[in-house]
């Protein structure tokens, strides 16, 4: 009989770069938090064997785990590095009683159903409408995408979607000249082409000719690293936010997100000093006669450190609530 109280659990967020993880010791109190790079592990039953270690093996049950990949069967693989994994194969192999695997946006969005405001940074726009669907947009590795729709007596229901692979729609010239790059090398150009790591190194790429004397490539970090002094930097900045603006406000508009959007993922939190001066919030309301229902909806920078536990966290409770 499974003892549905049992703690410490096992919570992991794994990314296209990290692995995230933590013991959660009481319900939403975690302890040991540790980031590993993926790359570091042949498979995920390494890393969580390495984790597990470093916190002195303790006996643990019950684990949820947000993977940047979909979740669809038993079959998991990751989209962005190589591990691959049956989940009930894992579970066995880890002595576990419940595995809950949850796509990672979909544990983003769990984590802004109540969101602590003091972990909130607000760009723009007014006061979020209670009760109204919320957008969550993240580049990191990828570009996570997922929603919350209220679902009645203060419940929510995220959304697993993979709206980062939904077509680019570049909207002036500079982001067709991004577009026409990344055209030539991937052929369906998705908005995770130019909305992720990776792909703020491509619009660099794309924009950087029209500087003389500027190096040809950077990789992201150097990119906002030499954002204040090298101007293809800044331009390169520049348009991602931009891009990121217009893809928020689609969501915003498919979604009927006035309950607010929510940036998360590794890069904007970064931007976070000059990012209202950027031209996010301008392309974010650029929707013609929708511009006014744009204007009154509030984003908001998530600076919590690790929401993908939260949302895990939140996940496993609900799951092991259902059967125990
Ligand atoms: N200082 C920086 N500025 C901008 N981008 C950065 C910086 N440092 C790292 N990155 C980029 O951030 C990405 C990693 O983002 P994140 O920390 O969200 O990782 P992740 O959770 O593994 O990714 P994902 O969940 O999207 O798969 C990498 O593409 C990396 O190039």
């Amino acid at each position: 009989m499974t003892d549905c109280a049992h703690f410490p659990r096992l919570l992991a967020d794994i990314g296209g770069t990290n692995a995230r993880f933590a013991l959660e010791t009481a319900a939403q109190q975690w302890t040991r938090v540790e980031v590993l790079a993926c790359a570091d592990y042949a498979c995920l039953g390494d890393a969580v064997r390495a984790f597990l270690q470093h916190a002195g093996n303790p006996a643990v049950r019950h684990a949820a785990m947000a993977v940047a990949t979909p979740v669809a069967g038993d079959w998991v693989q990751m989209t962005n590095h190589h591990w691959a994994f049956s989940i009930e194969h894992t579970r066995r192999d880890l002595g576990l009683d419940t595995l809950l695997l949850l796509n990672d946006f979909t544990a983003q969005a769990l984590a802004v159903a109540q969101p602590d405001k003091r972990d909130l940074l607000q760009i723009g726009g007014g006061e979020a409408v209670p009760d109204a669907p919320k957008a969550v947009i993240g580049a990191g590795t990828g570009l996570g995408v997922s929603g919350l729709l209220p679902a009645g007596n203060g419940t929510w229901l995220a959304l697993a979607g993979e709206g980062g692979h939904a077509s680019f729609a570049p909207q002036d010239d500079a982001e067709r000249q991004v577009w026409q790059l990344a055209a030539q090398r991937f052929g369906h150009v998705s908005a995770e082409r130019v909305l992720s790591g990776a792909g703020l190194a491509l619009v660099y790429e794309a924009l950087a000719g029209q500087y003389a004397g500027e190096p040809p490539q950077l990789d992201a970090a150097e990119i906002t690293r030499r954002r204040h002094t090298v101007p293809a930097a800044r331009r390169a900045v520049d348009v991602f936010c931009g891009a990121l603006g217009t893809a928020a406000g689609n969501l915003a508009l498919t979604l009927g997100a006035r309950g607010g959007v929510y940036l998360c993922g590794g890069i904007v939190p970064r931007l976070r000093d000059d990012f209202a001066q950027s031209p996010f919030r301008a392309r974010f309301e650029h929707k013609g006669r929708f511009s006014a229902y744009l204007a009154a909806i509030p984003a908001y920078i998530v600076l919590a450190q690790h929401p993908g536990l939260t949302g895990a966290s939140a996940a496993l409770r609900q799951h092991l609530r259902g059967r125990c």
